[in-house]
């Protein structure tokens, strides 16, 4: 089976968290489903470069990238996905969707309302945890 790796940024302003949405695709299990914005590592990339090049594509955003959280091994019928969420912080909401179709910021207690990719679901329940 195809193995994709995948960053992900958690991304705090103050305590509202970045939750984007993905567009439609072929692949139901994904598609229109929340995620951590991010992407593929490239080859020759660190985890944290891969981090700021995605944000920076996808949303036109700079964050302090703090933390890795947790990372994530997930059977998809067609792939298996590693990612690797990273805690990060910005200073401002400012930002422009490239590629998703809709955004939320919202604290953690809102989290769970979101129909999230189900690759995802392990870092809200360890962010709720946490608290
Ligand atoms: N970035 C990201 N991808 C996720 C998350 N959860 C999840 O299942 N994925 C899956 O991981 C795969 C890779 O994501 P991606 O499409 O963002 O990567 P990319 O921008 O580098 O892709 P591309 O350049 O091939 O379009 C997708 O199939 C996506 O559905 C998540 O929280 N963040």
């Amino acid at each position: 089976m195809q193995k994709i790796e995948v960053v992900a940024g958690v991304i705090f302003f103050q305590n509202e968290i970045l939750c984007v949405q993905r567009p439609k695709n072929k692949l139901a299990y994904i598609s229109e489903k929340f995620e951590f914005p991010g992407g593929k590592v490239e080859h020759g990339e660190t985890k944290k470069e891969a981090l700021e090049r995605e944000l920076l594509e996808e949303l036109s955003i700079s964050t302090h990238i703090k933390a890795l959280f947790l990372t994530v091994v997930h059977e998809y019928p067609d792939f298996e996905l590693t990612m690797h969420s990273f805690i990060c912080e910005v200073e401002t909401k400012e930002l422009t969707l490239h590629e998703h179709i809709a955004k939320e910021w919202l604290t953690l207690k809102e989290l769970k309302k979101l129909d999230w990719a189900a690759a995802d679901i392990p870092i809200v329940d360890k962010l709720l945890v946490n608290g």
